[in-house]
């Protein structure tokens, strides 16, 4: 069976990235969108990222943010992955020179292998849940039935994933990486260890 990538998103606190790199996430997500409970300042970015150990991707995640907030955050904080989870072109989203996924929220009859095409430029795909006026961790899962095979760029899979249904998403789906925050935490933008260490087991199938 492949190995699938975890990546445990709206990390604010010191105390929870090095959580989650202890039970062995691959990546930790900064959310820079201002109207989140979990956006962070920064100031709070940097000293999350300064105090990982290494071989942990930082990825900074962006909902429609202008041009220059995209660039002051890179020149301040060592991202090494940008996540758009707006309705950003793909033009825009490669225009950093950095590596970037874009996250596209799935509702019933949208064309997805379409939608993905044409972020052909993206390391990969993030498939998240729709909901009016909410651009993102809704915490609700969406129908994984709706999801094509063999879309042409590796598939990060969100929304509302818990330790509870991780392994029959990964069964289904075959993602290459799994995507989650409300399902680890406590309250909005506190992570609980338990849950994140569950989480990362259960991807891993340890138990
Ligand atoms: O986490 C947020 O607050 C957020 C805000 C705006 C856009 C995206 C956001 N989070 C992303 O949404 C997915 C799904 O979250 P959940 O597991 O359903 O709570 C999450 O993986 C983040 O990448």
């Amino acid at each position: 069976m492949p190995v699938v990538r975890v990546k445990i998103c709206g990390i604010t606190r010191v105390e929870d990235a090095l959580v989650a790199a202890c039970a062995g996430a691959d990546a930790i997500g900064l959310v820079f969108y201002p109207k989140s409970p979990r956006a962070v300042s920064i100031r709070q970015a940097r000293e999350i990222i300064e105090a990982l150990p290494p071989f942990i991707t930082t990825v900074g995640l962006f909902v429609n943010a202008s041009r220059s907030e995209v660039e002051q955050t890179l020149a301040a904080v060592p991202l090494d992955l940008l996540q758009f989870h707006g309705d950003e072109t793909p033009e825009e989203c490669g225009s950093f020179a950095r590596p970037w996924i874009k996250a596209l929220r799935v509702q019933p009859g949208m064309d997805i292998a379409a939608r993905v095409s044409a972020y052909r430029g993206a390391s990969g795909v993030l498939l998240d849940s729709y909901m009016a006026g909410v651009p993102g961790g809704t915490g609700h899962a969406f129908d994984w039935s709706l999801i094509p095979s063999g879309l042409s760029l590796p598939l990060i899979l969100a929304g509302g994933l818990t330790a509870e249904t991780v392994r029959e998403a990964i069964a289904r789906v075959a993602p290459f990486a799994v995507d989650v925050s409300g399902g680890v935490e406590m309250s909005k933008g506190i992570k609980d260890a338990a849950k994140v260490k569950r989480f990362v087991e259960r991807v891993r199938n340890d138990m």
